[in-house]
């Protein structure tokens, strides 16, 4: 299917200033999402810091995956249907780079395009957020009466809350961020609690709807690969626009995003997968090795996994931004669960990543443990049963 233009034939376009024939322009695709569009404007305001002189514009596209609201994600074949439409734009030049949720991004890119850079990543947790009705009551899944109904259209989140929540049941909530919210505070809704990344609510300035962080300590669920991060796409032969985002790059998220894209790519053999991830950096300098406490604590908040170091005051860090200097250890704590949450393949393994090339390493390995523990056998039976597994798209 084409994508839908937002206006007449053509994709909206917002001329960020005029053009003048000495100054360089950057077309910048994004879908037409609210969500997307904020998102894009955080990078493109990145930008216009680091390039003030610049010109650039936001293309904003409609794309097949944000028209086909009412089929359930899972049952989508094909993959890429919220990415594919503004790829082809930028093979052709018509767009210098894309902005995509990074969690949305195929881990298998087209031959001649790259995940060009990657801004800092934002909280990368889901949250539960409570029906305004019911939040005085109950701050937490496991407070929620026996048979009350959370909001997810995630199959990540639903296989990992029914190996922890058996009183629970669960029922598809689709369309974006603000229509999910306004299904859940309906009175007449079905839904107690939706779950959402706690990323998309902050950059819609919706924090405060949020009940509670949810993560492997609270709540036993961990997040979805590449969740609260940012993703560039670019064409590889492009120096021009390598030149531009060398500027605003975090090469902290950079890494955490290989090693949790290596862990997809590798275990998925073409489609997405349910996989939950959580990857954290530890200074090396701070981490002794007879240390055990590799939990995260909920004081030290997601900044651990965001990609702030952990380093005691008096540790000093090696570690600087965008460098050969960057050498720390990475932790990472993955899960594969079985649709009715009875089966898992859980795996938590550290490594110095001083590179990344090291990153995907790591994340391959990592899921070489999962496999031995057995993810693949958790993986074929999904796959058989309910075809490929999308958590992409929307908001
Ligand atoms: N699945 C859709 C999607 N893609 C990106 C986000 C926002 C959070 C992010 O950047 O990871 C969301 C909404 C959600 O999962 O609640």
């Amino acid at each position: 299917m084409a994508a839908t233009p937002d206006v007449q034939g053509q994709p909206t376009t917002a001329i960020d200033s005029e053009s003048k024939t000495s100054t360089q322009t950057f077309k910048i695709g994004t879908r037409a999402s609210l969500l997307a569009k904020v998102q894009t404007n955080e990078v493109v305001n990145a930008l216009k810091k680091a390039w003030p002189d610049y010109h650039y514009e936001i293309v904003a596209m409609t794309t097949t995956g944000d028209n086909n609201q009412a089929t359930a994600l899972h049952k989508f074949n094909e993959k890429a249907l919220w990415t594919q439409e503004l790829e082809v734009l930028l093979q052709s030049g018509e767009l210098d780079l894309i902005v995509h949720s990074l969690k949305d991004m195929p881990t298998q890119l087209p031959h001649d395009l790259e995940l060009g850079c990657v801004t800092k990543r934002n909280d990368p947790r889901d949250a539960l957020v409570i029906k305004p009705s019911l939040a005085d009551k109950y701050r937490s899944l496991y407070e929620l009466p026996e048979g009350s109904v959370v909001g997810t259209s995630s199959l990540r989140r639903i296989a990992q809350l029914k190996q922890h929540y058996s009183h629970l049941k669960f029922a598809d909530v689709r369309g974006n961020i603000g229509t999910r919210l306004a299904k859940l505070d309906n009175p007449e809704s079905e839904y107690s609690a939706i779950i959402l990344a706690a990323a998309g609510l902050a950059r819609l300035g919706m924090e405060r709807r949020i009940t509670t962080y949810l993560s492997k300590e609270n709540g036993g669920m961990l997040h979805a690969v590449g969740q609260g991060a940012l993703g560039i796409e670019t064409r590889k032969d492009d120096q021009r626009v390598k030149d531009l985002l060398s500027k605003i790059g975090c090469e902290r998220t950079m890494r955490q995003a290989l090693a949790e894209r290596s862990v997809m790519r590798t275990l998925e053999g073409g489609c997405s997968v349910p996989i939950g991830i959580e990857t954290e950096w530890v200074s090396k300098r701070s981490f002794a090795p007879e240390s055990s406490g590799i939990g995260i604590k909920p004081a030290e908040d997601y900044h651990k996994l965001s990609g702030v170091a952990v380093s005691s005051p008096e540790s000093s860090s090696t570690t600087t931004e965008g460098g050969e200097m960057l050498a720390d250890e990475m932790i990472m704590r993955a899960i594969v669960v079985s649709l009715d949450g009875q089966e898992t393949a859980e795996v938590e393994t550290r490594k110095l990543v001083s590179s990344r090339q090291d990153a995907e390493q790591f994340g391959w390995e990592a899921s070489r443990l999962l496999v031995e523990k057995g993810a693949a056998k958790i993986l074929e039976a999904i796959t058989l049963n309910r075809g490929i597994i999308h958590e992409q798209g929307e908001a």
